[in-house]
């Protein structure tokens, strides 16, 4: 099996995203590439990333109405991304136009509930039920609307996995044991998000804020 981990570069500053990829190099599978990067760096800095050989996941969270979402894609598809985000909560037909305008090669996965949140932030914000309704709520809408497969937790991935058997499944908020949570609040490890089910394990911080990202990286990886 492929390394499932793609690690998250978040930083605005093109040198430092480099440096840290390469310091990992093969012990991950991917490059995710976050706002911060994108905002700071665009098309450029994605191509320069690419130079160094591994799939990237543009994580732009699109969520917009249908025909603006659909043109992003399309201005992004030069990019060929591995995958690329988009908000679930923006609906079916926004959900199916984003679908369509993606390169045949983009997985379009649909974030549910962002893993920064809990169950207080969603009653703050209107949504009724527990964080596991949302996400199979959401994992539903974004199997109906023809998308490759949802964003979510790994306290949730097992029973979105159990609605959508062949789903992909990219799960972020991760954190070795004993790791420091920061602002993420439904947080496993990686091991246990694998044997739930996750497709892709998103990792950031616990690799890039390491003092050696590289034996962080292959850390984790032995545990999986
Ligand atoms: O779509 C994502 O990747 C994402 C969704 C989500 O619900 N939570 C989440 O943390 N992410 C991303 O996953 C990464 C997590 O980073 P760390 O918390 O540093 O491991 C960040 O780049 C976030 O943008």
């Amino acid at each position: 099996m492929s390394n499932p981990i793609f690690v998250a570069l978040d930083t605005p500053i093109l040198d430092n995203a480099l440096e840290l990829a390469k310091s990992v190099e093969g012990h991950v599978g991917g490059l995710k590439l976050g706002l911060e990067f994108f905002c700071a760096n665009g098309h450029h800095g994605v191509h320069e990333i690419q130079k160094i050989g591994l799939p990237i996941f543009l994580d732009l969270k699109l969520h917009d109405i249908p025909n603006t979402v659909a043109k992003a894609m399309q201005a992004i598809n030069v990019l060929e991304p591995a995958i690329v985000t988009v908000h679930a909560s923006g609906g079916r037909a926004m959900m199916e136009d984003a679908k369509a305008a993606a390169g045949i090669n983009t997985k379009v996965v649909g974030v549910t509930l962002l893993t920064s949140l809990d169950q207080r932030d969603m009653t703050s914000i209107g949504y009724n039920g527990s964080p596991h309704d949302q996400v199979e709520r959401l994992a539903n809408l974004s199997a109906e609307a023809g998308l490759d497969g949802i964003v979510c937790s790994g306290n949730e991935v097992g029973a979105a996995h159990k609605v959508w058997k062949d789903g992909y499944f990219v799960v972020p908020g991760l954190r070795p044991a004993n790791g420091k949570a920061g602002d993420q609040k439904r947080t496993v490890t990686p091991r246990a998000a694998r044997d739930d089910g996750a497709s892709v394990l998103v990792i950031g911080r616990p690799i890039t804020a390491a003092e050696n990202p590289n034996s962080a990286a292959r850390s984790i990886e032995a545990t999986l």
